[in-house]
């Protein structure tokens, strides 16, 4: 367990290791019982795990504990600053900085109708709630004076405790009366305030392009205004603001209002200056006590933990296999229950019982140190008010039932007044908040990445009738956080009206290219040519609107069938008969016709149906449920999952929808698919093949696939990908060639036709 230098490491945990070895077989034979369930040659295998601890300096400052199966670096005499930014200088600078962010705020939540009306009073239900608590001091203090006369004159004023019952019950009430109008008046305030900001975050959010979208400083800012508040109720930022904000104003009244009281009563009674000092030493000590324990952990510094258990790391993936659904179709079709089970049970029994998760362990681990004399003393502290009470009470006996239940009334302000203004967390929280509310009204400065363009596309709308024209000069593209290109060097020209198949293996880059022709992303560098022209000067929505694209990875809308084929041209996306066309076009709409709500069937429902508390074993479909199920027309659940073919033409048909609806609504010069028919069915493939082929010649195509087959024999240009253009010509000119092409062709489709 001795520290060691650099270098010594490794040996001494070896020695340790083997020092354990025969008390493990103890251990193991001791967990072959718990683990009987596990197959017997199973604890044939079991070697040997060891536990050994120990602390090992690695290079200056940094040293190493082995606590169980973790590893523990730490520097210590780091430390790392508790919270980011908590200086008191830069908490006041953030507050100022943020401060007008809040002063509009205000602005627009008061312009709000029902916020207007209903915040003002909200806040004097609140300040008159915070008044409570002083007038049942005051009635307390009553209580007090009332014990003082009768140890004085040993008789009871009956006046003042029906004084003091009244009043207890009428704070009770009254307490419980504001705080329900406070609740019913909170509600409707929130509900408009989210409503408000909700339409302002998704005006900002929808406009983002792909590359701001997925930049993590922007999913950062968008993260702190988007995600849920309240695990129950979802409360607004602009609203919790407020909250905080009222709660601070009418805290500080209760304290202010008690303290007036406090005071009045004390200043009759001799030893009430004493007492004050006691009552508030004792709750800030109580303070120190809580804040010491909550510095000890971030006291440790900088420090970072890992485990090179490979039986714990691969308990924690066996355990994920077993329990995630995602992998039970393999782990049933592969029959591996047998197998991971006893996996499980071999790496469960050589760990033993003491592998957990790091903080289970480091706890345990810091849990067999003693407790040092300065913690010890700092526990004891707030003791000694009580003590010097106490010998102030042998000094005059007579006063003690007094000066204790005024004691304590002190304590129970101070502790209040001490946890709500030394409370870091507070202030913290408000300014994060603060922050928040910035980063909301900055939402909608975020720049996009891919720069609008000023010019109209096309000059003339007639001209998308006989296609688009597309040139790559020297286009090289690299992802962002990537080294790799995943383009280099491409250059190429595609005619208005061509067919164009991108061919190529995984990875080669036909994806990309499709994505670069719609702006998706703009290329690291080279240029790209639409009609001649840099494709960055024109208007992105323009370019959008002269070009369908089938992206690999489409994704359904959580919307219905029929919205999201009708999504295809935002422009008749309402059009239920070009939507029935485009759903045909793509061979959708026979399974679509016989879904149980035809076009308007939610694929994945958003918005789940509620139901009672179901009891274990219970399913919707169960008869309690059917009465309010058939009177509601609720569903037992939406369509249940398509197929990946059925998905495809789903797919298909919202290209269609800008691109094939009628020649006279097209509007798109361009369709573009990327790999579209890896999962139709011959027939299918068969007809959206047709469709293209029919199209050559009016519109630009550009089709990007794995499978040679009967489009590339039709292209008037193929591209075979590589990272950059290996090989490009038609189909002809790349079999004569004999290269990669001709190769493939001959593997794959050759055989055939
Ligand atoms: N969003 C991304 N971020 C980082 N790298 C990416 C991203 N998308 C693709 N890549 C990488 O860029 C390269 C080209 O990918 P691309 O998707 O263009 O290939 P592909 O030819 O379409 O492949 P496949 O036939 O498998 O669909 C690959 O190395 C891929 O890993």
């Amino acid at each position: 367990m001795g520290r060691s230098g650099p270098g010594g490491h490794e040996l001494s945990l070896q020695q340790d290791s083997s020092s354990a070895l025969l008390l493990n077989h103890y251990i193991s034979f001791f967990n072959s019982l718990l683990f009987s369930h596990c197959p017997s040659q199973t604890l044939q295998k079991i070697r040997m795990a060891t536990s050994p601890r120990q602390l090992v300096d690695l290079h200056s400052g940094v040293t190493h504990t082995r606590i169980g199966i973790w590893d523990l670096y730490e520097e210590r005499g780091k430390g790392l600053p508790r919270r980011p930014d908590s200086s008191i200088l830069k908490t006041i600078v953030q507050i100022r900085d943020n401060m007008p962010y809040v002063v509009r705020m205000f602005k627009e939540i008061l312009n709000i109708r029902r916020v207007r009306m209903l915040l003002p009073s909200f806040l004097v239900v609140q300040v008159l709630d915070s008044l409570i608590p002083a007038v049942s001091l005051w009635c307390d203090g009553q209580l007090l004076r009332l014990v003082e006369t009768m140890m004085e004159t040993s008789t009871v004023d009956t006046t003042v405790v029906i004084h003091v019952a009244v009043g207890r019950v009428t704070c009770a009430v009254a307490s419980h009366l504001l705080r329900h109008i406070q609740r019913r008046m909170e509600i409707p305030i929130n509900m408009s305030i989210r409503q408000f900001y909700t339409r302002h975050v998704f005006h900002s959010m929808a406009r983002l392009d792909l590359p701001t979208f997925t930049d993590s400083a922007v999913r950062q800012q968008l993260g702190f205004v988007t995600r849920p508040r309240n695990m129950h109720v979802e409360t607004s930022l602009a609203w919790e603001v407020v909250q905080d904000l009222a709660s601070l104003a009418t805290t500080t009244t209760t304290m202010i209002s008690q303290f007036f009281v406090l005071f009045t009563v004390l200043q009759k009674q001799q030893d009430g200056p004493l007492l004050m000092i006691l009552g508030f030493s004792q709750s800030i000590l109580r303070w120190y006590r809580t804040q010491s324990s909550v510095d000890s952990f971030s006291g440790m510094g900088v420090w970072a933990a890992t485990t090179t258990n490979n039986d714990y790391i691969r308990m924690q993936g066996l355990q994920v296999l077993t329990f995630s659904p995602s992998h039970r179709k393999e782990l049933v079709a592969g029959n591996l229950s047998e197998y991971i089970t006893s996996q499980f049970c071999e790496s469960a029994l050589r760990l033993g019982d003491d592998a957990g998760d790091f903080n289970e362990v480091y706890e345990a681990h810091s849990m067999r140190k003693f407790p040092s004399i300065t913690t010890i003393l700092r526990e004891t502290m707030p003791e000694l008010p009580q003590i010097a009470f106490m010998l102030n009470a042998v000094r005059r006996p007579t006063t003690v039932p007094l000066s204790f239940a005024s004691l304590q009334l002190i304590e129970h302000v101070s502790d209040s007044l001490i946890s709500t203004y030394l409370s870091p967390y507070r202030v913290f929280n408000l300014t994060a908040k603060f922050a928040g509310l910035r980063n909301l009204y900055e939402l909608k400065n975020v720049q996009n990445k891919v720069m609008d363009g000023t010019e109209r596309f096309p000059g003339n709308q007639q001209s998308l009738i006989s296609g688009i024209s597309v040139e790559f000069r020297n286009v090289s593209f690299q992802y962002s956080d990537e080294e790799r290109y995943a383009l280099r060097d491409v250059s190429f020209r595609i005619e208005a009206s061509q067919l164009c198949v991108i061919v190529g293996g995984n990875g080669s880059g036909k994806s990309t290219i499709l994505k670069l022709i719609s702006r998706i992303y703009d290329p690291t560098e080279g240029t790209i040519l639409i009609d001649n022209r840099d494709i960055k000067t024109f208007r992105l929505a323009d370019l959008r609107a002269a070009m369908s694209i089938l992206f690999q990875d489409y994704t359904h809308f959580p919307l219905s069938i029929g919205e999201n084929i009708g999504l295809g041209n935002p422009g008749l996306a309402q059009d239920d008969d070009k939507i029935h066309e485009a759903a045909k076009m793509g061979g959708a709409r026979d399974f679509i016709e016989e879904l149980p709500d035809g076009f308007s069937t939610y694929i994945d429902r958003p918005v789940k149906d509620q139901y009672a508390n179901l009891p274990a074993g219970v399913t919707v479909a169960d008869d309690w449920y059917s009465g309010v199920r058939n009177m509601g027309g609720l569903r037992t659940s939406t369509v249940s999952g398509l197929s990946g073919g059925q998905n495809q033409r789903l797919a298909l048909s919202r290209t269609f929808m800008r691109s094939l609806v009628t020649d006279k609504d097209s509007s798109a010069g361009m369709l573009v698919f990327d790999e579209p028919s890896a999962s139709l069915d011959p027939t299918a493939e068969n007809d959206l093949f047709e469709n293209l082929r029919k199209l050559k010649g009016s519109k630009t195509i550009i089709f990007s696939t794995h499978r040679f087959g009967n489009l590339t024999r039709h292209a008037d240009l193929i591209l075979y990908m590589d990272e950059s253009v290996q090989e490009q010509g038609t189909h002809d000119e790349l079999l004569k060639k004999g290269g990669e092409y001709a190769r493939i062709w001959n593997i794959q489709a050759k055989p055939f036709l």
